[in-house]
């Protein structure tokens, strides 16, 4: 009930089942404490039932960090069986203690296996305490159904003051604290997660925003500069974005802008880092190529916003470029973003809708366009 107080149901999904987790745990030994004093045998198969639900709700919500769902029939078909088996089989001790924790203990087993799952995206140190609190629980839920199906005489009940029932009483504390700890950091870390990478990504673009494309261009020059892989930064600039705005209106402006961010994603290679620099500028720093490749790419993005706006040619936007080559010249992210301002400035002098390589003055350009600009 404390952690339904604490992570509330506007929470994501995960946390969520975590909170159902709780609040069906709690229901449970609200059962027990019903069924106790009479012997009822429709309480005592909820609260056997509702335990189980329980671990399937905690299953879930370790599957909806890690992406995975790890033997769900097998968790479907024990919360199932686990309840039948116990109502059906009341009445005979022996039979009903050991088919309960068996199936309690095959529920918590599976909620480990989920946590275990290879899920490189999510952090190992919430799922490891996941771990260490529901693994000896589940162990000792199972000797503890052995000694109740086969030493029945020296487990009579439920309370008996056996060192394994001392133990599960104590393990069932632990894995309560360790649970919740576990469950509370898998939420943290999420939520950090989200605001991560909200912090790093424009709004209207879906892009990345210049502060975090800074920060990994840095890592991908340094990689760059110690492999000694060639790198180079396409800077674009959306051609007469402001009579777009000042005709269709701002909100035809913001569409385009997202169309752009839209075709950069699509279009660029795994491992290239993509961003809205600001207002209707973006930046590609494309991997492992040279100028000649830098070229290619910009003529790729070229086709493909064409395509894009096939369909609204009255939104059809241009765009102007400037290219330039990290190497021992542009050896920092500063200077390669200088080097492709002042060619993207040429561009625009030449009549926009074309790429300009830094430092190529007359690269690809003719004459006559030279001296227009
Ligand atoms: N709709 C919209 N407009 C924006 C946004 N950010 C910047 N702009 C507009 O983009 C326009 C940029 O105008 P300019 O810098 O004059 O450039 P331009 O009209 O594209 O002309 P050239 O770059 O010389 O081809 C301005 O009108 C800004 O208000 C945005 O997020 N949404």
């Amino acid at each position: 009930a404390a952690v339904a107080a604490v992570m509330g149901f506007a929470a994501g999904t995960a946390a969520r089942w975590v909170v159902a987790a709780g609040l069906v745990h709690a229901a449970a030994w609200g059962s027990f404490l019903l069924a106790a004093p009479i012997h009822d045998r429709g309480f005592s198969t909820l609260w056997i039932g509702l335990l189980g639900v329980s671990f399937a709700c905690m299953w879930r919500a370790v599957c909806c960090w890690t992406g995975r769902q790890p033997c769900k029939r097998v968790l479907a078909a024990t919360l199932v069986l686990t309840p039948l088996g116990y109502g059906l089989g009341f009445e005979n001790y022996p039979f009903r203690v050991g088919w309960s924790n068996a199936g309690l203990c095959i529920a918590m087993a599976l909620v480990c296996v989920a946590a275990l799952q290879r899920a490189p995206h999510v952090g190992r140190r919430w799922r490891g305490v996941l771990v260490a609190g529901l693994g000896p629980l589940a162990a000792i839920t199972l000797a503890r159904g052995i000694l109740g199906a086969f030493f029945t005489a020296s487990y009579p009940e439920l309370r008996t003051p056996h060192p394994v029932n001392v133990a599960g009483a104590l393990l069932g504390h632990v894995a309560l604290a360790l649970t919740t700890l576990a469950f509370c950091l898998g939420w943290r870390e999420e939520t950090e997660n989200a605001l991560r990478a909200r912090a790093d990504t424009d709004p209207l673009t879906g892009l990345l925003n210049r502060r975090a494309w800074l920060e990994r261009a840095e890592q991908m020059l340094s990689a760059a500069r110690r492999y000694g892989e060639s790198v180079a930064l396409l800077l674009l600039d959306v051609d007469h974005f402001k009579r777009l705005n000042d005709t269709l209106g701002h909100q035809a402006g913001d569409e385009a802008l997202t169309a752009i961010g839209r075709t950069l994603a699509r279009e660029i290679r795994a491992g290239d880092l993509a961003c809205r620099w600001g207002g209707e500028e973006f930046c590609v720093l494309v991997r492992h190529a040279a100028a000649a490749e830098g070229r290619l790419a910009d003529a790729r993005l070229r086709r493909s916003m064409a395509r894009e706006f096939a369909g609204t040619p009255d939104r059809a936007v241009t765009f102007s470029s400037g290219l330039a080559v990290f190497g021992p010249e542009l050896g920092t992210i500063a200077e390669l973003i200088r080097s492709a301002d002042a060619a993207l400035y040429r561009a625009k002098a030449l009549g926009r809708g074309r790429l300009i390589a830094a430092d190529t003055p007359a690269a690809g350009i003719a004459e006559p366009e030279l001296a227009a600009a």
